[in-house]
C-alpha cells in the first residue's frame, strides 16, 4: 500500500512525520514490546526534530527503540561525514534510546568487512528475536525505515545504475565507487529494504523534485530508479513539502 501526504512547509512535514513515526513506535512495542527503526543519512535527521520535543520525547517509550543505518559511510563515527555523527548530534543525543539498542557499524573496519559484520549483527538479533524476519522473503523484517532520496533518485547508498541494485542474496553489501562521496559504504540491498514492515519516504525542498516527478509522477520509465524500487511489505508512505512536490 501506498500514501502520499503533501504537507504546506517542510515544518508542517516534521510534525507530520513525528506523529506517523510515534503511533507505529506505539504500535509495534503494544505488538511484541520492541520497536525496530532503520534510519538514513542527509536531511533525513533534521525532519525529526519534532520527536526531540513535546509530546513525543515524553510520550514515545524509547526504551523499546532499536536504532539501526540503512546506509553508512565507512568512515569514523566522529567524522563529519558519518551518518552516525549525523544522527548522534541532531537525535539520537536527544532522547533515552539504550545505547545498546543504537547499531552503528564497526568503522575500524573496511567497506567489506564492515559490511559483514553488519550483517552478522543482525543475523544474530534476528535469532534473538530483537529484529523480526519476514515469512514472505526470509529476510529480516524491520519494522520501519524512515529514508530520504537524493536528487538523482537514489536511496540509502543504492545509485542509479550500479550493479548493486540488483544484489539479491546479501543483507548488506558495500560500493567502493559511489557517485557521491565519500566513496566508500555500506548499504543494506533492495531485499532488505523491501522486507521492511513500513517505510517512510522524507523529500523536502527543491533538491529532488525531478526525480520525485519521475517515481510519482511519470507513467512508465525503462529503467527504474532506485526510489522507484522500494516496496515494503506494509505500507510505503512519502512525506513531501510542496517544494518538492512542485511538479506532481
Ligand atoms: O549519501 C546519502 O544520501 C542520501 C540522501 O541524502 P540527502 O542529503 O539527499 O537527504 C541519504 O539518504 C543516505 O543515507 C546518505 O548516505
Amino acid at each position: 500500500m501506498m500514501k502520499v501526504e503533501i504537507l504546506d512547509t517542510e515544518e508542517d512535514l516534521a510534525a507530520a512525520l513525528a506523529k506517523y513515526i510515534a503511533d507505529l513506535s506505539a504500535k509495534f512495542i503494544k505488538e511484541r514490546g520492541a520497536f525496530t527503526v532503520v534510519i538514513s543519512g542527509g536531511y533525513l535527521i533534521d525532519c525529526l526534530r519534532k520527536l526531540v520535543e513535546p509530546p513525543y520525547v515524553d510520550s514515545v517509550d524509547w526504551s523499546k527503540w532499536h536504532v539501526f543505518w540503512v546506509d553508512e559511510r565507512v568512515v569514523p563515527k566522529d567524522h563529519q561525514d558519518s551518518n552516525y555523527k549525523l544522527a548522534y548530534d541532531g537525535f539520537l543525543s536527544k532522547v533515552p534510546i539504550l545505547p545498546g539498542n543504537v547499531y552503528a557499524i564497526n568503522d575500524a573496519l573496511p567497506a567489506e568487512g564492515a559490511a559483514d559484520d553488519y550483517e552478522t549483527c543482525i543475523k544474530q538479533l534476528v535469532k534473538k528475536n530483537v529484529v523480526s524476519s519476514s515469512t514472505s522473503t526470509g529476510f529480516p523484517k524491520f519494522d520501519l525505515m524512515l529514508l530520504g532520496m537524493g536528487p538523482d533518485g537514489h536511496v540509502a547508498s543504492l545509485f542509479p545504475g550500479h550493479p548493486l541494485i540488483n544484489e539479491k542474496e546479501r543483507w548488506v553489501t558495500y560500493i567502493m565507487d559511489s557517485p557521491k562521496p565519500p566513496p566508500h559504504r555500506i548499504t543494506f540491498t533492495f531485499p532488505v529494504i523491501n522486507s521492511s514492515a513500513f517505510i517512510a519516504m522524507v523529500v523536502a525542498g527543491p533538491g529532488e523534485v525531478n526525480a520525485v516527478h519521475t517515481a510519482l509522477g511519470s507513467t512508465s520509465s525503462v529503467d527504474k530508479l532506485p526510489v522507484q524500487m522500494v516496496q515494503p511489505e506494509e505500507e510505503l508512505a512519502w512525506f513531501l513539502d510542496k517544494e518538492a512536490a512542485s511538479k506532481l
